[in-house]
């Protein structure tokens, strides 16, 4: 029996005419941290709805720990929205006594100690009165007290200073080395997503363009450089650009003799995959 903590088999997720997710299949290992990364629309946060279980998938089959998710709250999955739902008439205290009665698993000292650790957040405070960056703080807090095993975080960093950010993810990894968490978490912040992440999924268009261990990722892939005049014969072209003196491109697997080859680091990857991404729909707009 498959006991990953999540496993996407086929996903795809339509609305209407929209293919929010299509053909979507991958492994997040136990304890790993992957950054979800991929275009405006690409799918992300559909995919992390999905694996909570707060909408069924159109197709296909996503399973938490060897359990088929149907379209109901995992009891062992937190997510945390990009909307952030809050009771705004609660003070921080009172929402997490909310907490402890809304979940059937929870941790008031968990929860505490990552308020506690929060500087921006005072517990009296009226959730109405904090900041976006508090609200999400807030709203962490309340993910991490219902000790759940496979975290889902939608651009948590997205509202929040450099020092509430550190903050954060400093919270995001002791919780992956104390409880062996495993963390899915989306952003377009490429710089944070390389201090914190091991694993990427890449999505474009709905669909899986890379998946796996950062390293080995990073390895399977070139960032080449020739003069213009020579042809860049091979499968496996990411991306590629030119000028009169000289073609640049990224490229998936093996690269012809002649070329000067590098290994991407994180960003140079992924921005690769958005600028191929916004390439081709450029190119079917015109
Ligand atoms: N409830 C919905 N009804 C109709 N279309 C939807 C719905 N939710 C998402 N979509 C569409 O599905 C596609 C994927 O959206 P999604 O929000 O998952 O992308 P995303 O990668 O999270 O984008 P972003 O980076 O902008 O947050 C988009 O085309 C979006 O318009």
């Amino acid at each position: 029996m498959n006991t990953s903590p999540v496993q996407a088999r086929d996903v795809a997720k339509h609305f209407g005419r929209t293919k929010a997710l299509d053909g979507c299949s991958f492994t997040l290992p136990e304890g790993s941290v992957t950054g979800l990364v991929g275009p405006n629309g690409a799918g992300k946060s559909t995919l992390l709805s999905l694996i909570a279980g707060l909408a069924r998938p159109t197709a296909g089959e996503i399973t938490v720990h060897g359990t088929a998710v149907r379209g109901r709250m995992h009891p062992d999955v937190s997510l945390l929205t990009q909307k952030r739902p809050l009771y705004d008439q609660f003070t921080v205290r009172e929402l997490m006594r909310a907490g402890a009665a809304m979940n059937d698993r929870w941790s008031a000292e968990r929860a505490d100690e990552v308020l506690d650790l929060l500087a921006g957040v005072a517990k009296d405070a009226k959730v109405r009165t904090l900041s976006a960056g508090a609200r999400t703080q807030v709203a962490i807090a309340l993910a991490l007290g219902r000790l759940p095993k496979v975290l889902l975080l939608d651009e948590p960093l997205s509202d929040l200073d450099p020092l509430a950010r550190d903050e954060t993810l400093r919270i995001v990894m002791t919780e992956v080395a104390e409880r062996g968490t495993t963390v899915l978490l989306s952003s377009h912040l490429l710089t944070d997503l390389g201090d914190v992440c091991d694993h990427l999924l890449l999505l474009d268009e709905g669909r899986v363009q890379v998946s796996g261990e950062i390293d080995d990722v990073l390895a399977e892939h070139h960032v080449v450089v020739g003069p213009a005049g020579l042809e860049l014969d091979v499968d496996g072209v990411v991306d590629s650009s030119r000028t009169s003196r000289q073609t640049t491109a990224l490229v998936r697997g093996t690269v012809p003799p002649g070329w000067e080859t590098t290994h991407p680091d994180l960003e140079a990857l992924v921005m690769g995959y958005l600028r191929a991404s916004r390439t081709r729909r450029l190119a079917r707009t015109q």
